[in-house]
């Protein structure tokens, strides 16, 4: 199975959706309001998942799909709600087919509010199904840096699509890179990059802002001849990668260059383009269960591009277990020959 048409309808649906996110940014509409977890969600978040659900259900209507986010609290939001609505109603791209595709714009905020509520599946090792995360690095995004519009298709509980739109990340794949690259730039002629990648056909990538899949270029994690030259891609946030433990593993490898630091799935794109090398999501909780759309499509991405994706144990990630990656602990990315390496050094850090 070749499962092109469901890469091109997800690189469709990531790039209208990263327009809304780009909107939403630039209007200043960063209206946020408190889930349980008290991560902040914005109405990015919801418009975004909005237009990527009505782009699944019309391509693929029996696939399930398993979303970070529910329109509950939206319900009782009237003012954030209609907020929302008028920012994506005129949402679409600008190739009028393409946005056809994808079904056109939505019809009604209520409409809006059920499509967002399917997102809901349970997930799990059978059939096929969608992991959408509309905006990952929420707290980059509000900060005016990295964030990222992630989806994957995992089927049978093995990750066969993935597509990442970066609207902030540079297309230059040498520029240098920070955690506020992009701020307050915006997606540009020199910004913005949409990743994909199909189980055994290779990463690929092209700027966001223009259109075909003409325009994708292959790419590959850079090759690494000496583990002590290697650059560490790293989250920005504390609570959510223990940034020591992190810090004790360069060391151990003989890493001295300072890490590059960005939120969200970035970091995956950016060592599968060669802007870093490794990836590390050391644990700060030791019940946290990572969320399967934080990492579906980063995980194949970075496969694809020759690296390897496992926990802090060596297994590989497992999207079978429902909407956690419940029989894993933390991540682990790095080119393929060094994984061994790097998976010693995390045991001895942590004990393992
Ligand atoms: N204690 C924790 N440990 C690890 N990840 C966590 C966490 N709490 C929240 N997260 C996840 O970390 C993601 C961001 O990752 P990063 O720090 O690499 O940018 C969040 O995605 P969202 O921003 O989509 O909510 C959220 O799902
Ligand atoms: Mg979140
Ligand atoms: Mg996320
Ligand atoms: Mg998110």
């Amino acid at each position: 199975m070749s499962y092109s048409q469901e890469r091109y309808i997800a690189e469709l649906a990531v790039q209208r959706a990263s327009i809304l996110t780009q909107k939403v940014f630039f209007e200043k509409a960063k209206g946020t309001v408190s889930k349980d977890d008290k991560s902040p969600v914005t109405i990015g978040d919801f418009g975004a998942q909005a237009l990527i659900i009505q782009a699944i259900r019309k391509n693929f209507p029996n696939d399930e799909i398993v979303a970070e986010e529910e329109a509950s609290s939206l319900r009782e939001d009237k003012d954030l709600s209609a907020e929302i609505w008028r920012l994506v109603k005129d949402i679409k791209l600008d190739d009028e087919a393409s946005n056809n595709l994808l079904g056109g714009s939505l019809t009604s905020e209520q409409s809006m509010l059920d499509i967002i509520d399917e997102g809901k599946s349970a997930g799990g090792g059978q059939g096929r199904i969608w992991a959408l995360d509309p905006i990952d690095g929420t707290k980059g995004f509000l900060r005016g840096g990295q964030y990222a519009v992630c989806l994957g298709l995992i089927v049978d509980g093995d990750v066969k699509v993935g597509a990442i739109g970066t609207p902030n990340l540079p297309v230059d794949d040498a520029a240098t890179i920070d955690a506020n690259t992009g701020a307050q730039q915006g997606q540009t002629a020199t910004n913005g990059v949409l990743f994909s990648a199909v189980l055994g056909e290779g990463a690929i990538s092209r700027p966001l802002t223009t259109g075909t899949l003409a325009a994708s270029k292959p790419i590959s994690m850079r090759p690494v001849s000496d583990i002590a030259q290697a650059v560490f891609c790293e989250g920005v946030e504390a609570a959510h990668s223990a940034q020591g433990d992190n810090a004790a593993v360069a060391g151990l490898l003989g890493i001295t260059a300072p890490s590059v630091r960005l939120d969200s799935q970035a970091k995956y794109c950016s060592i599968a383009r060669g802007a870093g090398d490794i990836y590390l999501r050391l644990p700060v909780k030791k019940d946290y269960q990572e969320k399967i759309w934080d990492h579906a499509a980063g995980d194949i991405i970075v496969r694809e591009a020759g690296g390897q994706v496992t926990d802090i144990y060596g297994s590989r990630l497992d999207f079978s277990k429902g909407r956690t990656l419940a029989a894993n602990k933390g991540v682990v990315a790095a080119p393929k020959a060094h994984q061994a390496q790097v998976i010693d050094a995390v045991k001895t850090v942590l004990k393992l």
